[in-house]
């Protein structure tokens, strides 16, 4: 079922809406910090493939497990709640369906437990 990848716009979509996250997140201070070191280019590209591949889209993910990649990151839950924040002004700003948008938060909900380690 891929409806989730097609109400997100396919992969330019999500390549938008990842970008846009990631812009809104390089602004918050609470966050941006975490990001200092690494190579945007390749998270937006890594963050494109694991979603387009996780809606049912014709991607797939071949970067790290989400606990290998966040392990020693020290991430906390209102981390996550902020990059979450990110997310919604990415939505906001992409015209991105209600319902999308709660399926895709249900996705990434579920990483949780792997991200959040502090
Ligand atoms: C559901 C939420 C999240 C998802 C889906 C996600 C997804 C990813 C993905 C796909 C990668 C790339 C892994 C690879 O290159 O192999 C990554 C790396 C990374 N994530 Fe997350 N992440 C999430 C939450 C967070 C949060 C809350 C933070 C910190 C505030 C964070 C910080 C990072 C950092 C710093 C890296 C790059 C590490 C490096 O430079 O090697 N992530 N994430």
């Amino acid at each position: 079922d891929d409806s989730l990848y097609q109400d997100l716009g396919e992969r330019q979509g999500i390549e938008q809406l990842m970008q846009d996250m990631l812009l809104f997140i390089a602004d918050d201070r609470r966050i941006a910090h975490h990001f200092r070191d690494t190579d945007i280019a390749e998270l937006h590209q890594q963050l494109s493939d694991q979603l387009c591949d996780i809606t049912g889209g014709p991607c797939v993910y071949e970067g790290e497990e989400m606990l290998e990649s966040h392990k020693g990151l020290e991430i906390s839950r209102a981390d996550f709640n902020a990059l979450v924040e990110s997310l919604q002004l990415a939505f906001d700003e992409n015209g991105t369906p209600v319902s999308a948008q709660n399926r895709l938060l249900a996705l990434l909900a579920e990483m949780h437990g792997d991200i959040v380690n502090r």
